[in-house]
């Protein structure tokens, strides 16, 4: 099979993402970084009553030049002086309800208090430091449209409507199975030729960071039996099956031969790295197989998988922006780049460069150590200015 544009692919993909999955309901403690799957509409306003904002004197305005009584204290979470009349003052403290009939608040630091005479020896303006009925929300507003993500902001949104429950998207689910008969897990020792596994456990942690449930299934050898069986079980309990290696032109590369006995979308696409790429539908299921190498299988992780886990929630996880390169750069591969980048915002713009990033194959693992973002380069052969605007992808 040719391999296809970059464009293509993403053509492709998005001709075939999945339709969003059911909701369920989790405890707001739950809830964060989910996808909101209902609208979230206010019951009551928010103050439900005219409320202090700082602490001092609640009187009626017209008052203010006049001796005022005090008759008590109202601190907050009680309200034991609920009015006032004409010349009298309650001491009302921040978070507390105004009396009926005062409209004003004044501070603690512009009055004199002796006994129960209050003098106010600075004024202020009629309302002040009074939170009106509705200030933040009213009755009946939207106040969290269903398929907004949810962060710290909407927790403390719902918690202060008195949910402790919500409707959520249901989380799509992502096994990672690395395979390669060299590959070998954490727990095994290795013989001379042999490496230790990291895919598995880099695109695990990737999938988890992005909010998606993800398992590492660990490694399944090379043996095509075994690497077969290991894909179709993880079918059964996931969404997206990844497997990482065994995509290329090798005698011993059998998952191109297991994906491919499925719906395949493309296998191999021109982008520098992960030209190996391969994906397949297994109904509403999807397989996709990442090339073995670590920079590979974590560029085309973003690239193919986030998309595809992400629409199964209906939300978009990376972001594209536009940032200028500080230094010169000579693009030395044909296909379509994905360059591990710095980022950094200066004067009110993304900044990026490859300054500590080593030069090389696709095996570079620790390019990927504190990064979180990948300059993308359209095919072809030429040289980029320092000053010049990039696309880069935020993860
Ligand atoms: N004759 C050709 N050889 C290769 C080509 C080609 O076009 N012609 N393409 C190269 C490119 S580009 C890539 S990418 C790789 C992709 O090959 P596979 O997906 O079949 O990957 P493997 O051969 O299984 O592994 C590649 C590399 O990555 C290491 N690896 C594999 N799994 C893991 C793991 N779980 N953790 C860490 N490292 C892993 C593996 O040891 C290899 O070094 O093919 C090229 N070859
Ligand atoms: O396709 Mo490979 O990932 O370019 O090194």
């Amino acid at each position: 099979m040719a391999h296809i544009s970059f464009d293509e692919s993403i053509k492709i993909l998005n001709e075939n993402l999945p339709s969003v999955k059911a909701s369920e309901r989790v405890f707001l403690e739950n809830a964060l970084n989910r996808v909101l799957a209902e609208d979230i509409k206010a019951k009551y306003d928010n103050p439900y009553m005219p409320t202090a904002s700082m602490d001092g004197y609640a009187i009626k305005y017209e008052d203010i030049d006049k001796e005022i009584k005090i008759i008590g204290k109202n601190p907050a979470g009680s309200f034991k002086y609920k009015k006032i009349e004409k010349g009298e003052t309650v001491k009302t403290f921040t978070g507390s309800f105004m009396p009926e009939n005062s409209d004003t608040l004044v501070p603690i630091e512009n009055v004199e208090v002796i006994g129960d005479k209050l003098i106010i020896k600075e004024k202020v303006e009629k309302g002040f430091s009074v939170r009106p009925v509705g200030e933040d929300f009213k009755e009946g507003e939207t106040l969290i449209k269903k398929g907004t993500l949810i962060k710290a902001g909407e927790i403390g949104v719902l918690a202060s409507l008195g949910i402790p429950v919500v409707s959520v998207v249901k989380k799509p689910v992502v096994s990672v199975l690395a395979t390669g008969e060299e590959v070998v897990d954490l727990d095994e020792e290795y013989k001379m030729g042999q490496i230790r596994s990291s895919n598995n456990y880099t695109l695990t942690a990737l999938g988890r960071s992005l909010g998606y449930e993800t398992h590492n299934l660990g490694i399944a050898g090379d043996n095509k039996e075994s690497i077969k069986n290991k894909i179709i079980s993880a079918l059964q309990n996931s969404d997206i099956v990844v497997t990482t290696g065994g995509v290329s032109v090798g005698d011993f590369d059998f998952v191109k031969e297991i994906t491919g006995e499925f719906d395949v979308l493309f296998h191999g696409v021109n982008i520098k790295p992960g030209q190996w790429i391969m994906i397949a539908r297994a109904g509403e299921k999807y397989i996709v197989s990442l090339p073995g190498f670590p920079y590979s299988s974590f560029v085309t992780f973003l690239l193919y998988v986030v998309p595809i886990a992400d629409a199964f929630e209906n939300k978009k996880s990376l972001k594209v922006i536009e940032a200028k390169l500080r230094d010169d750069f000579i693009k030395k591969f044909k296909k379509t780049q994905f360059v591990a980048v710095n980022v950094s915002f200066e004067n009110g713009e993304y900044v990026v460069d490859t300054k500590g990033k080593k030069q090389g194959s696709s095996g570079i693992l620790t390019n990927l150590i504190g990064n979180e973002a990948l300059m993308v380069l359209n095919e072809g052969l030429y040289s980029l200015s320092a000053g010049e605007k990039v696309k880069v992808i935020l993860y």
